[in-house]
């Protein structure tokens, strides 16, 4: 795998734009080429860069298909659902069928609700490892993404392709989350941060030569890339060489 794209902006306003466009510009030649675009998206500042940012692309909305990277299992009324906060900042502004943007069922465990999601997955990718064009990818202060954290046995999982955790210690504790042997597949993992308070775990992960890499560091897709677009504080503590 190649080693990974560093992007460097002023502030956050550019990393929501650098985001969007990379997102943009992969789904109009995914539609072009195959005419679909399949899309993962995370919650927290990632869901805000491209809430902030998709609303003006000129794309074919019909075509795009968005799954979670990962989820909380909480109703969708609970302000912590990353769904609830897509609806209301993205799909109450752009054309994309409600059918196309699939969103956990909350009134099931969290073992059904993964199970009925892997479901939702395979009527996109009705076999084998599904190959996303994109995802979109947050990472944490301790170096977690999606819902996979530091140590967590989740790390290990390889037949799951969406897998519950009902302990996570990012509240909500309950969540769903892609594993490792489908984010690995995609062709493009894109993590967006800002910040000086991520500047310490940026060079961590960008430089982590350990032999139990943080699970941001983890994300080596075998047959894609991986972009990094940080805003200058988050990317205050990586070498001149950038
Ligand atoms: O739903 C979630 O909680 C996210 O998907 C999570 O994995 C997030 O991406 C990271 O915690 C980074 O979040 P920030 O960018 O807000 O720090």
């Amino acid at each position: 795998m190649a080693a990974p794209t560093v992007k460097v902006v002023p502030s956050e306003v550019e990393v929501s734009n650098e985001l969007c466009q990379l997102v943009v510009s992969s789904a109009n030649a995914a539609i072009k080429e195959r005419g679909v675009f399949t899309f993962g998206v995370s919650g927290g500042s990632a869901a805000k860069f491209l809430c902030n940012g998709l609303p003006q692309a000129s794309t074919d909305w019909s075509k795009w298909r968005v799954f979670f990277c990962d989820e909380r299992l909480v109703p969708f009324s609970d302000p912590e659902c990353t769904y609830a906060y897509y609806k209301a900042n993205l799909l109450s502004k752009v054309p994309i069928p409600e059918e196309h943007f699939y969103a956990l069922n909350p009134n099931l465990s969290v073992e059904d609700a993964a199970d009925d999601y892997e479901k939702k997955l395979r009527t996109v990718f009705p076999d084998g490892i599904p190959r996303f064009d994109v995802l979109s990818l947050g990472m944490g202060p301790d170096g977690h993404t999606c819902s996979l954290f530091p140590g967590h046995q989740l790390l290990k999982e390889t037949e799951k392709m969406y897998a519950p955790i009902s302990d996570s210690p990012k509240p909500p504790p309950q969540r769903v989350t892609l594993t490792f042997p489908v984010i690995n597949n995609a062709a493009c993992c894109v993590f967006a941060s800002c910040g000086a308070g991520k500047a310490d775990i940026v060079q961590q992960v960008l430089e982590d030569k350990s032999d139990e890499p943080l699970p941001a560091a983890r994300v080596r897709p075998t047959n894609g890339e991986v972009v990094w677009i940080l805003d200058k504080p988050a990317a205050g503590k990586l070498q001149a060489s950038l």
